[in-house]
């Protein structure tokens, strides 16, 4: 479990094996500090899993020196760790000594940020589908040992874990996908969807703070799920709550989400369990895959690749911007935009912080928002015409309004728009 932040942070060691490339540890080190750890040493090695510890055996006991040098209570490892591997490596190192892979590490800090209700229980289950293989494996080992009443307990303690696990399932099925009903509501009201997606602490909520702040039309009260904050700061997994402002993008309505950072190896049930995150990108009008400037162009490659595998579903189009374009020059700013090429992406450069070429990012989202189209309606002139102009009005771009003996009405909407004008304007002929 990681320390909350009124805790001191405790010293950890990094390890991390990796097959062939050089094995680097900035992102790990960053996902340790999130959780409240401190990373005070580094142990790698290029090699292929070893059955027991992961890491070879060698690598193993100088890691378990390196712990006892530095008196870390804490050891992170930047590989999926098996139930076993987890244990041998615990045996490994000093007594005491905790064993965190990247998925557990991941979980652990999602848990201390998650917010909303739907979040808790999201994260709680996540665990629980973490463990259950761990406990399964203690049990078979106690077995082995013929503990058949460490076996009693061990099967009940299995059968409480998938007891809890359907109890959640029961509870978030019961708050329903509010985001979901709600975006359709919106929908029905005419409103398009940006999504902001990508790695995590490129500059999403940045963003959603420059797109939402200046253009923000109007606050209104019956608005309750659009909400006026998202944190910003310079942490992985800041932000772990969809978070939605409304903007005009161009002369279009619009409702912008900030969503939950990317980052590479994330767990499939996490991602899973956060699947508002990806629910609100994949039905988004048009989703912004943000990323980073100022990290190395192969960094950045990496990163963009795991993005864009998160986005495969995307409805919208996909617009890469490259963000924090303030950190480089020109040369290295045509550098990282070429690593783009590879995924066939034209990147918008910008940069939230110093609101540079936000312009052009407003316009290259309005043209990837669904066509408009111009038409005009003919209403009766009386008071039910009335009501279905005010519709329009709240939904449309009303261009003119004449009246006569009948009522008409120029403007231009979503085709969804229109076919319910029409209908609408059917039941008033009536
Ligand atoms: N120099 C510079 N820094 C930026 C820019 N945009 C954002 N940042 C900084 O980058 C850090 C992360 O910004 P966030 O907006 O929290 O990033 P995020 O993508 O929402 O991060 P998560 O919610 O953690 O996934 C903060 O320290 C920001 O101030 C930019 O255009 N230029
Ligand atoms: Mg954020």
């Amino acid at each position: 479990m990681s320390p909350d932040a009124s805790t001191q942070s405790r010293d950890a060691v990094i390890a991390k094996r990796t097959v062939d490339d050089r094995p680097t540890t900035d992102e790990i080190r960053k996902l340790a500090d999130a959780a409240g750890y401190d990373p005070v040493a580094e142990v790698t090695q290029i090699r292929s899993e070893a059955a027991a510890t992961n890491l070879g055996p060698g690598k193993a006991e100088e890691l378990a020196e390196v712990v006892a040098e530095t008196d870390a209570g804490v050891v992170v490892v930047d590989n999926d760790l098996s139930a076993s591997q987890t244990r041998e490596l615990v045996e490994t190192c000093p007594e005491g000594t905790e064993v965190l892979d990247r998925h557990r590490l991941v979980l652990d800090i999602f848990e201390e940020q998650a917010g909303s209700k739907r979040a808790k229980l999201q994260v709680e289950r996540a665990q629980l589908e973490y463990d259950l293989p761990r406990i399964r494996e203690r049990i078979t080992r106690e077995l082995a040992g013929e503990n058949l009443a460490h076996d009693e307990k061990g099967g009940q303690r299995v059968r409480d874990v998938e007891q809890r696990i359907d109890e959640l399932d029961r509870k978030l099925a019961e708050l329903g996908d509010d985001a979901e009903t709600r975006r359709e509501r919106r929908r029905e009201e005419g409103f398009e969807f940006v999504a902001l997606a990508g790695y995590t602490n490129v500059g999403k909520s940045t963003l959603l703070h420059r797109l939402a702040d200046e253009l923000d039309f109007e606050t209104d009260d019956d608005h309750e799920d659009l909400d006026g904050t998202a944190e910003i700061e310079d942490r992985l997994f800041k932000t772990l709550d969809t978070t939605t402002r409304r903007a005009t993008i161009g002369d279009r309505r619009t409702l912008v989400t900030d969503t939950v950072g990317f980052v590479d190896d994330l767990p499939h049930e996490l991602v899973e369990s956060f699947h508002g995150t990806l629910s609100a990108t994949e039905s988004a009008d048009c989703a912004v895959l943000v990323a980073d400037a100022s990290d190395p162009p192969a960094e950045l490659r990496r990163k963009v690749e795991t993005s864009l595998d998160l986005l495969e579903d995307a409805e919208g189009e996909v617009l890469a911007v490259l963000n924090k374009a303030d950190l480089l020059d020109a040369d290295e700013l045509a550098e990282r935009e070429r690593a783009f090429e590879a995924f066939s992406l034209d990147p918008i450069a910008v940069s939230a912080v110093e609101d540079w070429n936000l312009d052009t990012l407003r316009e290259r989202i309005a043209d990837a928002l669904p066509d408009r189209r111009e038409t005009e309606l003919r209403l009766p002139n009386d008071d039910d015409a009335m009501s279905v102009v005010s519709w329009l009005y709240d939904r449309a771009d009303v261009r003119d309004v004449t009246y006569g003996d009948e009522v008409r009405v120029e403007f231009a909407a979503k085709e969804s728009v229109i076919e319910k004008a029409r209908a609408k304007a059917e039941t008033v002929d009536v």
